[in-house]
């Protein structure tokens, strides 16, 4: 624990021993390309890491990075303090208009487009006039600071290590935070995080942007360390090169980023002079080295270098600071016996199969629900034509008075409904609390810039004492630090519920909920949604489990063949041979 709370100021004392002690010019400059190295990588932890975009167009942005400043102070005469700015915003805007037209790409397709536009800008860069075309731009001037020369040795390398140094601890804090959340939830696909009311694809843009900002900031470091400029660092070959670097380092990892810079740099050193002398003849043989080496990786240790340690590094609990922080607001509650939510008439093809035909009920406030039915009669659709996921092929949802039919899953839940899943969604590799934090995420509204500047913490005590009320209110309170990976399936199930009723529902989905719980987790489970009920929580249920279906539903709604079949008190549901038919697969 103390590792990790003095790790970040051991690295500094390394950095400060560094700058001031007499160590060869040499070991200098290399630590200077790895600062430049370690900018880039930080911005693939977020993209590829955190989000699971894999971008091998990285080198892409440090070159407009490294030739706007290049070009603007050789051709105007601007100091480079201002065309680092204005090499920052052609950035964001070329970052934007490619996130706009590939992000919403999944498979291959991204990677490919990464590849696509790292070699039309290398082949831009090459074969502009204005740009020196191949040979590049040359004598571009030094940097100074308030008169200190930073633009070479000590002085340069005090430069990069400290923005590197704020850079990592500013994507820390960002990744601890409702912000760096719903960021961190994209990784395992969308559908849970736009059920908590993330916008993915603008989560998705943010993380891109930043990537490519921090690629631009260590090519304008480049241009006036290197003082020229041609294609050749900025082409295809180094993209791929960063990809390597960071998931040699743990692209999980911020200081995986910085790790991966550092021992590949280091490595292809050393195996340029070594590789020929061995060999006996001289070639670029460390790039096979590395293949190897990166094959070996995602083989034996694909979490990268970092993971090692942060395995054997004990975490300490988050600190719970939060006791005395106001309560969020709530949303207006419909009165006992309100309709809550009308279905009507609800449709689905899937091509020519008509998974849901014209199906009807309603819930009203104060009730639990149930939709059953047999293996494929169509429940997890109806759920999901409820809740957004899937689109209506006709018919409407009225929620609370509104018709809901045709929005998205993220503007039904920030209406008042939210979900759970019939295969647990959550981030693993997260507490217990920071998994059920996610669904305080439309009640909180701090984003980025104050996650990183530490402007978010009265809010980020307001939605941890949410989540730990909501954990506490459905008999977890003793799970709060676990990791949530590690949790069974009982606990899990429950930590989802926890998750929903953080957002402050009128109505909660829950599908299948008891599915793979043994009988003492079913029993509490069942006890859990009859105390919802009792605090007036409307829920619609989709469960297999017929003793807890029996047990704890108001009202059944029975479905077969994607049609209606009945509905009634589970009383009157039982004795319903039209519903013990379609069980037993007979005809009625
Ligand atoms: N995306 C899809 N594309 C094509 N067909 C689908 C799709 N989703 C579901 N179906 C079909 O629609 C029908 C209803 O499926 P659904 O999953 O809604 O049933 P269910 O009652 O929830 O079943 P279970 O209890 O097994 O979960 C099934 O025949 C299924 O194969």
């Amino acid at each position: 624990m103390l590792a990790r709370r003095y790790g970040l100021w051991a690295l500094i004392v390394v950095l400060v021993g560094v700058a001031v002690l007499p160590l060869p010019d040499f070991w200098i400059t290399q630590l200077n390309y790895i600062g430049l190295y370690s900018l880039v990588c930080l911005g693939l932890v977020l993209l590829t890491g955190v989000a699971g975009l894999t971008s091998f167009g990285q080198a892409a942005f440090v070159g407009i990075g490294a030739y706007s400043t290049a070009w603007l102070t050789l051709n105007t005469g601007l100091s480079p303090w201002l065309t680092l700015f204005i090499g920052l915003g052609l950035t964001a805007a070329c970052a934007l208009i490619l996130a706009l037209l590939t992000l919403r790409m999944s498979g291959h397709y991204l990677p490919l487009a990464t590849m696509a536009w790292g070699l039309s800008l290398y082949y831009l860069m090459g074969n502009l006039d204005a740009l020196g075309k191949y040979d590049g731009l040359l004598g571009i001037q030094g940097l100074t600071l308030l008169g200190w020369e930073v633009g070479q040795g000590r002085g340069f390398f005090a430069l990069t290590w400290a923005i590197v140094v704020l850079a990592a601890l500013a994507i820390v804090q960002l990744l601890d935070s409702r912000a760096g959340r719903a960021m961190r939830s994209l990784r395992s696909g969308t559908l849970m995080a736009e059920a908590m009311g993330v916008s993915t694809l603008r989560y998705k843009i943010i993380i891109f942007l930043i990537a490519a900002l921090l690629a631009s900031l260590s090519g304008w470091l480049f241009a006036h360390f290197q003082r020229t400029v041609n294609p050749s660092p900025f082409g295809l070959k180094m993209g791929i090169e960063y990809l390597f670097m960071t998931v040699v380092g743990g692209v999980g990892h911020v200081w995986g980023a910085l790790t991966g810079a550092l021992l590949t740099k280091l490595l292809e050193d050393q195996l340029q002079v070594l590789l020929p002398q061995w060999l006996g003849t001289s070639g670029s043989y460390e790039i096979i080295v590395f293949g190897i080496v990166l094959v070996l990786m995602l083989k034996f240790l694909p979490d990268g270098l970092w993971s090692f340690v942060d395995r054997r590094v004990p975490r300490a609990n988050r600190k719970e600071d939060w006791a005395g922080a106001p309560d969020l607001p709530a949303r207006a509650k419909p009165e006992q016996g309100e309709l809550v939510l009308d279905v009507q008439a609800i449709r689905k093809e899937f091509g020519g199969l008509v998974a849901v035909k014209d199906i009807s009920f309603q819930i009203r406030a104060g009730q639990i629900v149930g939709l059953i039915g047999p293996n494929g009669a169509g429940k997890s659709t109806t759920f999901n034509l409820i809740s957004g996921v899937l689109s209506l092929t006709s018919g409407n949802v009225v929620f609370r008075g509104e018709k809901i039919g045709g929005l998205r899953s993220r503007e039904i839940a920030a209406r008042g409904m939210s979900r759970t899943f019939q295969h647990v969604k959550m981030i693993p590799d997260m507490s217990v609390l920071e998994n059920v934090a996610l669904g305080t995420h439309l009640r909180g509204a701090k984003g980025v810039v104050s996650a990183m500047t530490r402007l978010n913490r009265s809010e980020e005590k307001q939605l941890f004492r949410e989540a730990q009320r909501q954990l506490e209110r459905i008999g977890m309170g003793a799970f709060l630090h676990e990791q949530a990976g590690n949790l069974a399936m009982g606990p899990q199930r429950l930590m989802e519920i926890a998750r929903a009723l953080c957002s402050d529902p009128a109505l909660l989905l829950l599908d299948e909920p008891a599915a793979g719980l043994r009988h003492q987790e079913k029993l509490a489970l069942g006890g859990v949604l009859r105390q919802l009920r009792a605090e007036g929580m409307s829920i619609l249920l989709v469960e297999h489990d017929m003793d807890l279906v029996m047990g704890i539903c108001d009202h059944l709604v029975v479905m077969e063949f994607g049609t209606y079949l009945t509905e009634g008190t589970p009383a009157f549901i039982q004795q319903s041979p039209a519903v013990r038919a379609a069980y037993l697969g007979t005809e009625h």
